[in-house]
C-alpha cells in the first residue's frame, strides 16, 4: 500500500476581500482618539500567532504604550511562547483564555501593574473580528467589578461595529474606575489569500466569503500536517487522505447530515467540521508556521507594507500641498 504523503501547499484559491466600511471608520476613530489613550490592549488570535500581527497598526500606534493580549490561547495547543515573544520584543505580551479564571486573573493583575504606573488609564481595546474583544472586556468587567456583560459577543465576525467607550475595572489602586475604556476593530493584514484562508478557519471574516467546503478542505490540510488520526477516528478511516469529499462523506454519514433521500449531505458535514474547529473540537494547534524562514519572510512583507503605506502617505501630503499652493495663488490672484 502507498505511503500517505499529505500535502505540504494548499492549492490556490482566490483572495476575497472583506473590510466593510466600518472597519476604516472606526480605524480612523481610534486615530482620532490616540493622543487621549494612555494604554492600547491589542487582541491577537493565538492560533494566528503571525497572521493576526498588522503592520500597519504598528506603524499608526505603535509608538503608545501597549500590551498585546494573545486570545483564545486554549485553541492554539502546544507552541513556543517565547518564540512568538520575540516577534514583538518592544511590548508586554501575555496569553489569555477569556473563560479561564486563573488566566484572566493574571491578565487583569498585568493591567493593574500598568494603572498604578500610570497618572491615568483610559485604554483602548482593538483587533480584528471575532479575536474575543468583547468576551475580554465582559470577562474583565465581570471578574473585577462583578458588572454584568457590556458588549454583545458572538460566534459570527463582526459584531463590534462602532469604537465605543466602556467601563473596565483597571485602575483599582486609583479612582479612575469613572474613566471611559474603549473598543474598536481594525483590518487585518492581508498579504496573501492564504491568510484569508487561516481568517475563515478562525471565523475572523464573514463565513459567506468562502464556502464550507474550501474552508472544510483547508482544515484537512493542516489535520494532515498536524495529526490526522483526529479526523480519522472521527470519521472511522483506517487511512488518512488528502480528498476533502471523502472525509465529508463520511462525517456526512457518522452525524446523520443527510438530504432527503439518505444522500450524505457533504455541505452540512463541511460546516459542522469547521464550527468543531473552532470550538477546539478538531485538534488545537497553531496555524501559522514560526520557524525561522517564515517570520524573517513575513517580516519583509511587513517591511513592505509600511514602506508603501507610508509612501501613499507622502504622496497624499504632496498632493495637499499642491492643492494649498493652488488655492493660495487663487486668491493672490483675485486680491
Ligand atoms: N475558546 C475561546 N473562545 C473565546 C475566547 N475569547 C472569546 N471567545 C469566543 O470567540 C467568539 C468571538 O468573541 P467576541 O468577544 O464576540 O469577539 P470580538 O472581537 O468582540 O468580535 P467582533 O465583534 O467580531 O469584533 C465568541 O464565540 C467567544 O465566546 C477564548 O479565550 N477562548
Amino acid at each position: 500500500m502507498p505511503t500517505f504523503v499529505p500535502r505540504t501547499r494548499f492549492p490556490h484559491v482566490t483572495l476575497q476581500s472583506w473590510f466593510p466600511g466600518h472597519m476604516l471608520v472606526g480605524f480612523r476613530k481610534m486615530k482620532a482618539l490616540l493622543s487621549d489613550i494612555d494604554l492600547i490592549i491589542e487582541a491577537r488570535d493565538a492560533r494566528l500567532p503571525i497572521s493576526s500581527r498588522n503592520p500597519i497598526f504598528e506603524k499608526e500606534f505603535g509608538n503608545k504604550e501597549r500590551i498585546v493580549v494573545y486570545n483564545k490561547r486554549d485553541l492554539a495547543g502546544t507552541f513556543s511562547e517565547d518564540r512568538v515573544r520575540m516577534l514583538s520584543p518592544e511590548v508586554e505580551v501575555i496569553f489569555n483564555n477569556t473563560f479561564d479564571r486563573k488566566s484572566l486573573g493574571y491578565f487583569l493583575g498585568t493591567l493593574k501593574k500598568r494603572a498604578l504606573q500610570m497618572s491615568s488609564m483610559k485604554v483602548l481595546i482593538v483587533g480584528m473580528p471575532n479575536v474575543g474583544k468583547s468576551s475580554i472586556i465582559n470577562a474583565l468587567r465581570s471578574s473585577g467589578l462583578q458588572r454584568g456583560k457590556a458588549v454583545a459577543t458572538g460566534r459570527q465576525a463582526g459584531i463590534t461595529r462602532k469604537v465605543t467607550a466602556l467601563l473596565i475595572p483597571l485602575a483599582c489602586a486609583t479612582d479612575q474606575d469613572n474613566a471611559d475604556r474603549y473598543i474598536g476593530v481594525f483590518i487585518p493584514f492581508v498579504p496573501n489569500p492564504e491568510t484569508m484562508l487561516k481568517f475563515a478557519l478562525t471565523g475572523c471574516i464573514k463565513d459567506s466569503l468562502y464556502d464550507y467546503h474550501t474552508i472544510a478542505d483547508y482544515l484537512l490540510y493542516h489535520l494532515n500536517l498536524y495529526d490526522p488520526s483526529i479526523y480519522m477516528s472521527l470519521c472511522r478511516m483506517n487511512e488518512p487522505t488528502n480528498e476533502i469529499e471523502t472525509v465529508l462523506h463520511e462525517v456526512a454519514l457518522r452525524t446523520g447530515k443527510l438530504n432527503k433521500g439518505g444522500m450524505a449531505n457533504s455541505d452540512a458535514a463541511a460546516e459542522y467540521l469547521v464550527h468543531r474547529y473552532r470550538v477546539g473540537d478538531m485538534g488545537k494547534f497553531v496555524l501559522d508556521e514560526i520557524d525561522e524562514k517564515s517570520v524573517s519572510e513575513r517580516l519583509k512583507l511587513e517591511r513592505e507594507a509600511k514602506s508603501r503605506s507610508m509612501l501613499r502617505k507622502e504622496a497624499s501630503a504632496e498632493r495637499d500641498k499642491k492643492r494649498e499652493g493652488k488655492r493660495l495663488r487663487k486668491l493672490d490672484d483675485v486680491t
